[in-house]
């Protein structure tokens, strides 16, 4: 079979991980300094990936953290076929600003349409600081029907994971047919 191309954006509120986890999954490093994304995307973070014997181009859109207040631009929609919406399990704040992204995207997308997606609790080699339990983000996800996964990009923990899980939503929908293609339910 052909390669797919997969254009995948990663939201969250500032800090909660979003470039950290996209340099893991496509670099394999970690590299532990604060450097706000201030563009709509560095430089574009591509990666081959096989997942159930296809292989897929996959093509990351790291976005500029978002906060309450923020549109969502066309630029993290348009062509774009899965969502990673990531908080951090150290942050209330980042837990109720995805909540509002959520919202936000699929008032941009067209809520009517399922939208392949998961959500991720980032750094969970913080236990001390942790202050959002596990049941809670799996709990919004299954109010999302998305899946849910808690991770370190630190320590590497669940990264590679995001990715299959994103491409298994997105699978879902576009099925073993042609890339873009529909599902006839
Ligand atoms: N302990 C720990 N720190 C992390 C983890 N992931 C990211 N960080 C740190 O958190 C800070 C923010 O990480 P970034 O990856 O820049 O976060 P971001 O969401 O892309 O930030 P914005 O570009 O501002 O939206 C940095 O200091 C990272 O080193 C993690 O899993 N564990």
């Amino acid at each position: 079979m052909s390669p797919k191309s997969r254009k995948i954006a990663i939201l969250g509120f500032r800090a909660v991980g979003k470039s950290s986890l996209a340099i893991q999954f496509v670099e394999d490093q970690f590299v532990d300094s604060y450097d706000p994304t201030i563009e709509n995307s560095k430089y574009p973070f591509e990666k081959v990936v096989h997942y159930r014997g296809q292989e897929f181009h996959t093509q990351l859109i790291d976005t500029a953290g978002q906060d309450e207040y923020f549109m969502i631009p066309q630029s993290y929609t348009v062509g774009v076929h899965g969502y990673i919406l990531v908080y951090s399990v150290t942050s209330k704040k980042s837990f109720e600003v995805v909540k509002i992204i959520h919202e936000k995207l699929l008032d941009q997308i067209g809520g009517g349409n399922k939208v392949p997606l998961v959500l991720v609790g980032n750094k969970t080699d913080l236990h001390l600081q942790r202050v959002i339990p596990s049941e809670a983000g799996r709990k919004l996800a299954g109010e999302w029907s998305a899946s849910f996964v808690e991770s370190s990009a630190k320590q590497n923990e669940e990264v590679d994971v995001i990715f299959q899980r994103v491409l298994q939503e997105i699978e879902k929908q576009h099925g073993t047919q042609d890339d873009g293609g529909c599902v006839l339910l």
